[in-house]
């Protein structure tokens, strides 16, 4: 079964992601992860921090040449900003007075790094962080929580995607529906795979033009008013052969396991499949995805489930949407109280992301691609590439003629 995991901290040395399970035989390089991770830094909206920091990321194991071996896969993406940090995330014990909160050095800075984070973030994880670990400071907290751990599920999407297209020739796309109240219209069409370059210049990953302008005078708008905005992501796959998940039990859908992972992602707080909360305002007879055959391929005259029936795909594209929350460190401050005090307090604030939703899109993505490689390893997994190129070829050669 193909797993993943991650380990890091916001500001500690490294990230880290273990991808285990796949085939060898998987071309990969540390160029395709890199522009996966700058894809993911784009985005009218976000903070400071983007700009100064860089993603350097080291494949630590699982490759060779360029291709993947058959063991784990390990991906670790250094900060460039360690040296800032590296007294306050030490993981070693360091000297109490190099930890006081001026300890010194006279930069502003270093003394708001220092400083325990005593004031918790409404929609954030602190309060209940602090609260389950037992802990008197945010920091361990937010180190975690922190969605700088989403830049190591991208680097181990890219290599599930990179599979995905190699077996199976699946492309996957990532682009921004909604930002606040300004969405594309209904009727607007959607990106194909050779519409990522366009994607990525467009300032909010937008495939609509008027529209991404609206959502970017949204933006500098919500900025201007001191406040953080969220919007609606979508995922498509395109090329997913039918049958990947099964319906025969609840854990093994294929959507419930897209929609898991996806909003597992921060701060995504809705998923849905194809036409999802929509669907449920229409008729049967406007609802569901007619099944014809064109060009002589038996094929669908829509695809308002988003390429899956059942729990299973059923051979159209695959389409994820995500709905994620205005940021929570709101710079017109919220009310909270000050654990150390029980005072009323406002929150922390020292600088974070106004809108964060062009990069969701590629995070989204990532999880999508993951959840979509473990199950088509599933269906024709093997131990090399090779092997489940074949596999796939005879499973789909095992379609009668009038199924076809
Ligand atoms: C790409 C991305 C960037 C984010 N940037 C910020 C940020 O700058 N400030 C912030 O407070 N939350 C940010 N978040 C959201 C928090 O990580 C998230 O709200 C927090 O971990 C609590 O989890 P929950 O919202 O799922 O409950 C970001 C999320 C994503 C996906
Ligand atoms: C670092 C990233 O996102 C961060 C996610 C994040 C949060 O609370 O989730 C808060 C911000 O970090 P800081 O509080 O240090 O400014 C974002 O910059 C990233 O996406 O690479």
């Amino acid at each position: 079964m193909l797993r993943w995991t991650t380990a890091g901290e916001s500001h500690g040395q490294a990230l880290v992601g273990v991808l285990e399970g796949l085939p060898a035989g998987v071309e990969v390089t540390s160029g395709v992860v890199r522009e996966a991770l700058a894809r993911r830094r784009l985005g009218h909206g976000r903070g400071a921090r983007m700009k100064f920091e860089q993603d350097e990321i080291r494949i630590l194991a699982g490759v060779r040449h360029g291709v993947t071996m058959g063991g784990p896969v390990a991906i670790e993406i250094g900060n460039s900003e360690w040296p800032k940090w590296e007294t306050v995330m030490s993981a070693d014990p360091v000297a109490p007075e190099s930890l006081l909160v001026d300890a010194g050095t006279g930069d502003e800075r270093e003394v708001a790094r220092n400083r325990s984070l005593t004031r918790p973030r409404p929609g954030h994880a602190d309060l209940v962080g602090m609260q389950k670990y037992g802990l008197s400071d945010a920091r361990p907290v937010l180190e975690r929580a922190s969605a700088r751990e989403t830049a190591t599920r991208v680097a181990l999407g890219t290599v599930a995607a990179q599979l995905l297209e190699q077996v199976a020739g699946v492309r996957l796309v990532s682009h921004v529906v909604a930002i606040g109240p300004v969405g594309v219209p209904e009727d607007a069409p959607a990106p194909g795979p050779d519409d990522v370059a366009a994607l990525d210049q467009d300032p909010v990953r937008c495939f609509h033009p008027e529209t991404s302008a609206a959502m970017v005078a949204e933006i500098d708008a919500c900025q201007q008013d001191g406040d953080t905005i969220g919007g609606v992501v979508e995922v498509l796959a395109y090329g997913v052969p039918p049958g990947l998940g099964s319906y025969v039990s609840g854990d093994r859908r294929l959507d419930g396991r897209l929609a898991a992972a996806v909003m597992s992602v921060q701060a995504v707080k809705g998923v849905e499949m194809g036409d999802g909360f929509r669907t449920a305002g229409r008729r049967g007879s406007a609802a569901h995805d007619e099944i014809v055959r064109t060009d002589g391929r038996l094929t669908r005259a829509t695809n308002r489930a988003g390429g899956t029936e059942g729990g299973m795909s059923n051979g159209e594209p695959v389409r994820v949407r995500a709905a994620m929350k205005p940021i929570s460190t709101v710079p017109r401050a919220l009310a909270t109280i000050d654990v150390s005090t029980g005072e009323a307090a406002t929150a922390i604030h020292q600088r974070s992301d106004v809108c964060a939703v062009p990069p969701a899109a590629v995070v989204a993505e990532a999880m999508v691609a993951l959840v979509l490689a473990q199950a088509l390893l599933e269906k024709v997994g093997g131990d090399s590439l090779e092997e489940c190129t074949r596999n796939l070829r005879g499973y789909l050669d095992t379609f009668p003629e009038e199924m076809r």
